[in-house]
């Protein structure tokens, strides 16, 4: 693999390591983008210019070039042709300025994520799909927006922290959240599953007619805490490396997909705090994608039909059919038959391209690079143009509305939630492994007549659904007893408190009657002395 591909990885994997300050998280005042409701939406479309490269500046004898892009107001990016002089204005939703950190327009990843977060956590929640693709030329600021760096973590880390923040929230509404973290690598049309170390393993697309394409054989992993996202990405990053060398090919021609998949499901009051049973479930998910460089896609456009679609077949099939797509649908024309099937990209992307989603589609730019900037930024043009038609995927579970400041102030309480997490999950662990010891000695007895081992199934489903109630229950349980032990403690304090004043109270009043007690001695002696007092004795002396 390329030296720079594996250095970027391994990058990836070292800056989300590194937990983020609630400072850090929360500096910036949310703005957000507009926000996508329940009806036909156009994708959203944000532009981000990035800042020059070193390689740039060294190109530039160390002074800072001329930008060609510009972006005068929160909506326009122009960009100017250098040979012709010309400057063409462009209107997006949004168009984010990260050229100069010194510009006070400067937007960095921090802020951007506070502009795009709180919308797709709140959609996440309400129960809509939702998808975020990072499309741009290799080195455009794709990876960096997505992932980030050490001390400005990316939308993916930053988004995983805040949906896991909402989750332990939600639990104290009796609404239980179940996530689950897929990585998957779309390759020259083959989907790689990055947390598979098993790679015999194939993974094709097939569609649901309902809910519509799905990846078959996909390994989707439950994750409860950070910790666990972040071994996750390890191990993906680790499969994703061998993988591109076995293709013996740069990753920067792959696009990566994390998808998280939420359950969430509303327990009904019993009599007293406790717990019903479940009465309605919704799941939603949330695509994250980082696209391959899509540099090659705008060469191959000056070539003919057939070399075009000879190019994309052997280098990178999916941008060239995602962009055929893009056209078709942002022509609205609902006689054309779009051809999603045609890659495996586009397959997979079917439902946000053009179906049940909230998308969002942000073309990372070049300062520097007018034929690729203008590409893009064309591409961008079309995309916007293009509606989707989201629905929330439920009945009527009524969710935990995302409040964007009580997050801030759950960070602490997230991290002591994580450390009783580590004691639930290794219990978990432990009773899963007495369970399977269990059912592969049952299993071996109950082979032998299958009526039997239709029932063990039933049973085994049962005691899963149980287990995952009891979960929930523990979980639930657990912060209803942390607010009583805290109410207990205040109530301890108070008691102290009025002890202590009844204790000073009973001091003074013992005082008080010890004083009287003397007065009335003294003037008892007093009175004793007066009465043997005789004055003509006293006058005597
Ligand atoms: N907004 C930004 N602020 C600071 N540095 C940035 C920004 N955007 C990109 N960079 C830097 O630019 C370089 C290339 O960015 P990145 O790796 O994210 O590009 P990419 O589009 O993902 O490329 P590829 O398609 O090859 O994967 C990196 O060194 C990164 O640190």
């Amino acid at each position: 693999m390329h030296p720079m591909r594996i250095r970027k990885i391994n990058r990836i994997t070292c800056t989300v390591c590194l937990r983020f300050s609630r400072r850090q998280l929360f500096s910036q005042t949310a703005h957000h983008i507009p926000a996508m409701n329940n009806e036909s939406n156009n994708i959203k479309v944000l532009v981000r210019v990035r800042p020059t490269l070193p390689r740039e500046l060294d190109a530039n004898e160390g002074l800072t070039p001329q930008s060609l892009v510009s972006m005068p107001s929160p909506g326009c990016t122009t960009l100017l042709n250098p040979t012709t002089n010309e400057q063409k204005s462009y209107y997006f939703d949004e168009c984010v300025w990260s050229f100069n950190p010194m510009d006070v327009s400067y937007i960095d990843n921090q802020q951007f994520y506070n502009r795009l977060g709180p919308d797709l956590l709140t959609h996440l929640f309400e129960g809509f799909n939702v998808c975020l693709l990072a499309y741009g030329q290799t080195s455009s600021g794709k990876t960096y927006t997505m992932m980030g760096e050490e001390k400005q973590p990316g939308v993916i880390p930053s988004l995983i922290k805040d949906i896991l923040k909402q989750v332990e929230i939600s639990v104290n509404q009796k609404v239980h959240c179940e996530l689950t973290f897929s990585y998957v690598e779309i390759y020259n049309e083959q989907v790689v599953d990055l947390l598979n170390k098993d790679q015999s393993v194939k993974c094709k697309v097939r569609e649901n007619p309902q809910t519509g394409p799905y990846v078959e054989n996909l390994r989707e992993v439950k994750i409860s805490n950070y910790a666990q996202f972040l071994n996750l990405l390890k191990l993906g990053n680790k499969v994703r490396s061998t993988a591109s060398t076995l293709m013996n090919d740069l990753s920067s021609r792959s696009h990566a997909v994390i998808t998280l998949t939420l359950h969430q499901t509303r327990y009904e009051d019993e009599v007293g705090d406790g717990i019903g049973n479940a009465s309605e479930q919704m799941t939603s998910n949330i695509k994250l994608v980082d696209l391959a460089g899509s540099e090659r896609l705008a060469r191959t456009k000056l070539y003919g039909q057939q070399q075009r679609m000879k190019e994309g077949a052997s280098i990178n099939k999916s941008l060239t059919v995602l962009g055929r797509c893009i056209n078709l649908l942002a022509q609205r024309n609902n006689k054309t038959v779009i051809p999603f099937r045609d890659s495996i990209l586009t397959y997979i992307l079917k439902e946000n391209l053009a179906g049940n989603s909230k998308t969002c589609m942000l073309f990372c730019i070049s300062p520097l690079d007018y034929e690729e900037t203008i590409q893009t930024l064309n591409y961008a043009n079309e995309v916007k143009k293009i509606k989707t038609l989201a629905k929330a995927n439920k009945t009527k579970l009524p969710t935990v509305p995302v409040n964007w400041d009580d997050l801030q102030k759950s960070e602490s309480s997230v991290i002591d939630s994580l450390r009783n997490e580590v004691e639930t999950l290794t219990n978990k662990l432990t009773s899963l492994e007495l369970e399977r010891n269990n059912s592969l000695a049952l299993s071996d007895s109950t082979l032998v007549e299958n009526k039997e081992s239709t029932k063990f199934k039933n049973l085994m489903e049962f005691l899963e659904k149980d287990s995952a109630k009891t979960k929930f229950e523990n979980r639930y349980l657990k912060q209803q007893l942390a607010k009583n032990n805290k109410h207990i403690s205040e109530l301890q304090t108070q008691i102290d408190f009025v002890y202590q004043f009844e204790v000073e109270n009973m001091k003074q009043d013992m005082a008080k009657s010890q004083l009287i007690k003397d007065i009335e001695r003294c003037r008892h002696t007093i009175k004793t002395d007066l009465v043997k007092f005789d004055p003509a004795s006293f006058l005597a002396q």
